[in-house]
């Protein structure tokens, strides 16, 4: 196991805007966290809170407008040369949520499994490059001989499968998962966290995962950041976040998760956000450190009131 304090990614006052001028919009803005090697890191918001399109950064798909992604210690977003471009392309996979959309119909699994290893040159010969195909589909849960089949034979999970052994055959440090369950049957959902748990386990991969539901990452993630509308507004590790929440964005979320026990979930408060209790462009919030590796996105006022807070229930 591999230091999990060692930094593999990092986003420091990143910004990603589309269009220009009075049609620009900026989609992310402020977004600074660090992901460590080896961690499953998720990033988790409502539909158009900016998941994506941070991800899509991290591949280099979208360009940033401010701010830096380091990773393994070099900058890769802005210019960048073909060399390390290229490297970076095997080192960063993701995983995608439809995966009936992401797969080529037309090709078969032997091909779409192989084609990252065409590209790098993994493989010493035609029977190596089989094997390790063959090796990939079992560590997936699908069977050998399936290998010339197409995407369209497979169930929804089955393809989804498919997808993650395209990804983590070229044995990438960094697998950002894109929502890769949501569009799974509920019944299978499990299994396929399952399998990327067992990867992390056998290979160290880090994951960013995205999700729109606090209550499907609790059980995978080391850390999670809560982002709406393009900002992160806290992150901190798993348990501390659902235990003790200071956003009241998170609790809002936190608020919706269904609790399995009845007499909890009776007691519990249900929290509405009001987007409008901040006022982010006159304000200048920034993302502070309430308590070691626990930040929020706050003003000084709500800084203040939430150390205090803390420092009389004797957190900090
Ligand atoms: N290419 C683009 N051009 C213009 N606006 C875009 C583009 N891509 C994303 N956006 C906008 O950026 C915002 C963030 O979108 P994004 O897809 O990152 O959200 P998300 O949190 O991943 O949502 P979902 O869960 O629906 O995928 C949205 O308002 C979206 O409309």
């Amino acid at each position: 196991m591999e230091n999990k304090k060692d930094v593999l990614l990092s986003l420091k006052d990143l910004e990603i805007s589309f269009g220009a001028g009075k049609d620009k919009f900026v989609a992310v803005q402020d977004v600074n966290f660090d992901i460590f090697k080896g961690e499953t890191f998720s990033l988790v918001g409502e539909s158009g809170s900016g998941k994506t399109t941070i991800g899509r950064a991290i591949l280099g798909i979208n360009s940033t407008s401010n701010g830096t992604i380091t990773f393994e210690g070099q900058q890769i977003n802005g210019k960048i040369s073909e060399k390390r471009k290229h490297e970076i392309e095997r080192k960063i996979q993701m995983i995608f949520q439809d995966p009936s959309a992401s797969l080529n119909d037309r090709a078969t699994v032997d091909y779409i499994i192989s084609e990252g290893l065409y590209n790098y040159g993994l493989f010493d010969s035609e029977e190596d490059r089989i094997k390790k195909v063959r090796t990939m589909l079992e560590e997936v849960g699908l069977l050998p001989e399936q290998l010339y089949r197409y995407p369209h034979e497979f169930s929804g999970g089955q393809r989804q499968r498919i997808g993650i052994a395209r990804a983590l055959i070229m044995e990438p440090d960094l697998v950002v998962a894109d929502e890769p369950i949501s569009a799974l049957d509920v019944s299978i959902r499990a299994q396929v966290l399952n399998l990327l748990k067992k990867f992390q386990r056998e290979q160290g991969v880090t994951y960013l995962f995205i999700a729109h539901d606090l209550s499907v990452v609790r059980f995978i993630s080391d850390r999670i950041a809560v982002i709406r509308a393009g900002r992160i507004l806290e992150l901190a590790e798993t348990e501390e976040l659902f235990t003790n929440p200071i956003h009241p964005y998170t609790e809002a979320l936190l608020s919706a998760v269904p609790v399995p026990d009845p007499q909890l979930a009776k007691t519990r408060k249900s929290y509405v956000y009001d987007p409008n209790m901040h006022h982010y462009e006159t304000d200048k919030p920034k993302f502070v450190e309430i308590k070691p590796g626990h930040f929020v996105y706050c003003n000084e006022e709500e800084e203040a009131r939430y150390k205090k807070e803390l420092h009389e229930q004797g957190q900090i």
